[in-house]
């Protein structure tokens, strides 16, 4: 048999079941199967045993991986990046310290503003290997698939080269790739105080070319106060529809201004942090099914609240957690933390954290038919965890707790 890995001694096999987003109870509902193993096939799930029984090619396996009585899980889904981006920006804390907010920083200039000018300086050679190094990093940390977007260029040229790294990263780097255009995700310096005719230039050039070359799969925006407002996210949120993506949105971040109702209006597939949401938001949300993607570490790191996250599965929302990594507001790709976040201060249960970082983020991205759980059929993308149970994941912090990662049914 070719290219078969058996996973063998599986103290605890735990993962959701089904390719669909899960909301309500079904957020923490988890199988969890005792002295499994696992038989895997050209890169797919062939057989999942439990209870000390072995698979029935178990001896006719290439490679053997003894999980030493650990935890195994399915990879985990990263839902949410700006991966690829110039420059960094340290130089902003002394200033935050000060009392500077978020978006006053990005007012006088810097912020986003500053990683676009980086990124723009940038040549396609520079963005690519730094993001492949994010990515082995990441991939070291437990995340198979990574979602990525754009919106460091905000001009055809630097858009386009961000993509493109997006789109040779996933060809040449073991992580499954899917990436976002977030052309909308500032108004850029030329053109200050004319947001309109931004919106105008990316639905009539930029958002069909990207669609055009195939670059993306989804659309996003920063609907935002003094970044763009409801009426010009619709805007660009139809016409990125028209053109066929997937529809996602910052909303409700830093000031409810009505981003998750039109994110419920418009059928978005997910609206991301949602610090600030009230409860129209969310009603407009469950009714349209769309993910909450919530990013804890970003409230961190911004000294925020944390989004209403029980609230939103009580009212039957999908909730996804992910890192937000990018150069200002949450400067780490480390999607563990996220999972100590959703526990301590989103106060998930362990089981609806694990769905919050596989299935739910993997139906948001697109991908919930081929990864986010363990199933025969599925892609072969699992983490064997140093740690007996999601328990110990999610109350050990600060280290990397993921032993071995499989991806494709490879070590890597
Ligand atoms: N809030 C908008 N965009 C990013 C931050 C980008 C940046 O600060 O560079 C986010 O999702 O947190
Ligand atoms: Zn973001």
């Amino acid at each position: 048999m070719a290219n078969t890995l058996l996973i063998k001694n599986i103290g605890i096999l735990q993962t959701p079941v089904g390719s669909f987003s899960h909301k309500g109870e079904k957020q923490g509902e988890n199988v969890k199967m005792k002295d499994a193993a696992l038989f895997i096939e050209s890169g797919i799930i062939k057989e999942i045993c439990e209870n000390g029984k072995l698979p029935a090619d178990a001896e006719k396996a290439e490679t053997i991986i003894d999980a030493e009585g650990k935890l195994v899980t399915p990879g985990l889904v990263e839902g949410h990046t700006h991966l690829v981006f110039g420059g960094y920006r340290q130089n902003e804390i002394p200033m935050k310290l000060k009392g500077a907010g978020y978006l006053d920083i990005l007012n006088a200039g810097g912020g986003i503003l500053d990683t676009v000018r980086h990124t723009r300086q940038a040549t396609f050679e520079e963005l690519y290997d730094k993001s492949f190094d994010f990515l082995d990093e990441m991939m070291a940390l437990g995340v198979t698939t990574c979602e990525a977007k754009s919106g460091y260029g905000l001009d055809m040229k630097n858009e386009m080269k961000m993509l493109q790294v997006v789109k040779a990263l996933d060809e040449n780097h073991p992580m499954d790739m899917v990436a976002t255009f977030m052309g909308a995700h500032a108004v850029p310096e030329e053109y200050k105080d004319r947001a309109d005719d931004y919106i105008e230039l990316l639905c009539r050039e930029v958002l069909p070319e990207v669609q055009k070359q195939g670059l993306a799969e989804f659309a996003d925006v920063f609907c935002e106060d003094s970044v763009f407002d409801v009426s010009q996210s619709r805007k660009y949120l139809e016409c990125a529809k028209d053109c066929g993506f997937g529809l996602k949105i910052h909303a409700d971040e830093i000031e409810e201004i009505g981003g998750s109702q039109l994110a419920g209006e418009i059928g978005a597939i997910s609206a991301e942090h949602l610090i600030a949401i009230g409860e129209r938001g969310m009603a407009s949300m469950a009714k349209a099914g769309t993910t909450a993607m919530l990013l804890p570490a970003t409230s961190f790191y911004l000294g925020k609240d944390f989004a209403p996250a029980r609230r939103m599965i009580e009212l039957g929302i999908p909730v996804a957690t992910a890192s937000d990594f990018n150069p200002g507001s949450c400067p780490s790709l480390n999607l563990q933390f996220v999972m100590n976040l959703g526990y301590l201060k989103y106060k998930m249960t362990p089981e609806e954290v694990l769905t919050a970082v596989t299935i739910n983020p993997a139906c948001a991205i697109g991908r919930g038919d081929r990864v986010g759980t363990l199933e025969v059929g599925k892609q072969a993308d699992a983490v064997i965890w140093d740690a007996p149970d999601m328990e110990m994941l999610c109350y050990r912090f600060g280290s990397n707790l993921a032993m071995q990662v499989i991806k494709k049914g490879i070590l890597v």
